[in-house]
């Protein structure tokens, strides 16, 4: 409960903090108002069973019980209208920290099977986060305090009776922590199994082309959605029967201990070492504290959750974002220099192992190689997707890390294999890259990409949103889309994952065109799989396994006579560019 408070106080500015800080003393107030509230009945009724009755201590000690109730109730009230205040602080931060956090994380980081778990920390996470200050921490703080309150108490009404409280205390705080760690232990399954099938969800719906093309209605390597549901379900179900388990302890803990202490308090009474008001006075304490603990017990779970949450949000306030520099350095030039890099995914085996390359300003690099030889992943490097593990990466003679994402992204236009289109008009799409372009510009840079003869063909031309578009732009179309949305950008790199999908001849005459445009007056990086942009290139680095094994010229390539002149001539003969491993061997 500390370390969520303390999580919670991160989340927060000072301002939420100092809310926090005075909320937390009112349901602490609330507490042990009410403790002494129970406490105070045991000298009422000696007061009154006294003989003669004392009306004078007696109406003292119900001036001070209502006196106890009046403020109780005034704090109760003040700290649930802060509560509100600090879960509408909480859920401000959360977004902006969480905001501001998503944004210096490297591009790379967004992987397809993050997008479920984000959403739902970003919803859900969101509300449950909200939820502790709002309505929670005022059932935990009383269910503490107010109990502490009535046992401390109970020490000065007889010293074995508190003793055997303050031994109760100990066994249900046991149970509540049996209780809190059998929820943790299945809720974390149960957030991991709706994340994923809330990803294969996305996927399921977002691929249905794909998988029925292939006459299946799942990925069966990743198991059916229905598998994926199924193992949600069960672990719903896990956490909800286990926590059940975890409650019936709980409260039979409870029971137990309640039972004990009457028996003692009763036994007490009746051999004469325990006076009748001090007996009535620890009944209605005992019946009392019930209620507080009942309500510590029915939240435990709930609370469990919710501290969950906050866990999640730190561990990905944790991840830890690209480093930047204070001021950005100015490159002078465009050339790239790449000097023994080295990158593995997640500190896993390199991908890249040992590269060393020379890319002139104004050049025109073709990167071949075979599938997984990590073609896209030294693409994804030089746009600052990710950082190298070892080695530099040099655009005019300064590290892309001193340049920073700002620079690097100044610097760049990328055009991938997946060219995604934003919902709106096929200009909105190009105007994310220069949002001032006049109409003017759009014609220029679609001449070029040949993006003017899909215009044309459009009837509502620049103004067809791509939502209804979608089933009309062909793969090839997206991707002279793309090209006109990089040409625009006018970065002076370009990075380019050309499609594998198979083009029409239409459709590939004109990208090979375009990127011959783009080629013009740039530095162009394309990780080529056509036969006709890699003989465009000045240069051709072959990739394999993480290596670069072959760099030069077409010609000078295909008369060193090695693995480049072997796969040119494969694929000749099979019309494309898809190299494969085993053409290595
Ligand atoms: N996000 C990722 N996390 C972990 N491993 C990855 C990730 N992306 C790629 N890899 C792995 O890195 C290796 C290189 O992948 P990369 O996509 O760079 O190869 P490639 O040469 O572009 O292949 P292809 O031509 O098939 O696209 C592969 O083994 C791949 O499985």
């Amino acid at each position: 409960m500390i370390a969520m408070i303390r999580y919670l106080s991160e989340l927060l500015d000072e301002r939420g903090r100092r809310h926090l800080r005075v909320m937390l003393a009112a349901q602490a107030g609330q507490g042990v108002l009410q403790g002494l509230g129970f406490l105070f009945v045991a000298p009422l009724v000696a007061a009154l069973t006294s003989a003669p009755a004392d009306w004078g201590r007696f109406w003292i000690w119900a001036g001070a019980i209502a006196a106890t109730v009046a403020t109780h109730h005034v704090l109760l009230a003040w700290s649930t209208s802060l509560g509100y205040v600090v879960g509408t602080d909480v859920l401000t931060s959360f977004h902006t920290r969480l905001g501001n956090h998503l944004a210096t994380l490297p591009i790379g980081w967004f992987r397809g099977d993050r997008t479920g778990p984000i959403g739902r920390m970003l919803g859900k996470g969101t509300m449950d986060v909200a939820n502790i200050p709002a309505h929670l921490l005022r059932h935990v703080v009383v269910g503490i305090t107010a109990p502490a309150t009535m046992i401390l108490g109970s020490f000065l009404l007889d010293w074995r009776i508190g003793l055997a409280f303050a031994a109760g205390a100990l066994l249900c705080a046991l149970a509540l922590r049996l209780l809190m760690v059998i929820v943790r232990r299945n809720d974390d399954d149960y957030e991991h199994d709706i994340g994923v099938s809330a990803s294969r969800i996305v996927e399921y719906a977002r691929q249905q082309p794909t998988l029925r093309a292939y006459g299946v209605l799942d990925r069966p390597e990743l198991g059916t959605l229905e598998e994926s549901l199924a193992r949600q379900q069960g672990s719903q179900s896990r956490l909800t029967i286990r926590g059940a388990w975890g409650m019936i302890a709980f409260f039979g803990t409870l029971q137990l201990v309640v039972t004990a202490v009457i028996a003692l308090t009763v036994g007490l009474t009746l051999n004469g070492s325990v006076s009748l008001p001090v007996m009535i006075g620890v009944l209605i304490v005992t019946l009392r504290m019930l209620d507080p603990i009942s309500q510590l017990g029915e939240l435990a779970g709930t609370v469990q959750v919710n501290a969950d949450a906050i866990g999640r949000v730190r561990d990905l306030l944790a991840v830890p974002p690209l480093p930047e520099p204070i001021t950005p350095a100015e490159p002078a030039g465009t050339g790239i220099e790449l000097r023994g890099v080295r990158f593995g995914y997640d500190g896993g085996p390199a991908v890249l192992d040992g590269i060393d390359a020379t890319i002139p300003a104004g050049s025109f690099t073709a990167v071949v190689g075979p599938s997984g030889a990590g073609k896209s992943t030294l693409l994804k490097l030089l746009g600052r997707f990710f950082d190298v593990t070892e080695g530099t990466i040099r655009i005019g003679d300064r590290d892309v890390r001193e340049l920073g994402s700002t620079g690097v992204s100044r610097l760049t236009a990328q055009v991938f294999q997946d060219v995604y289109l934003f919902e709106g008009t096929i200009a909105d799409n190009l105007r994310m890259a220069a949002p001032d372009a006049t109409d003017a510009d759009l014609d220029r840079v679609a001449r070029i990409a040949r993006l003017d003869e899909v215009v044309e063909r459009l009837p509502q031309g620049w103004h067809t949103r791509v939502g209804e578009a979608g089933s009309t732009l062909s793969g090839g179309e997206k991707q002279r889309v793309s090209i006109a949305r990089a040409l625009l950008k006018d970065a002076p790199i370009v990075l380019l994952d050309e499609a594998t999908a198979a083009l029409d001849p239409a459709n590939e005459a004109a990208i090979a065109d375009a990127i011959a445009e783009l080629a013009r007056d740039r530095t162009v990086i394309v990780v080529a799989h056509r036969l006709s942009t890699v003989v465009a290139a000045d240069r051709i680095l072959v990739l394999d396994q993480g290596r670069i094994t072959e760099h030069g010229n077409h010609e000078s390539l295909l008369a060193a006579g090695g693995t480049y002149a072997r796969f040119w001539h494969e694929r000749l003969r099979a019309r494309g560019w898809q190299l494969t491993s085993e053409g290595t061997s």
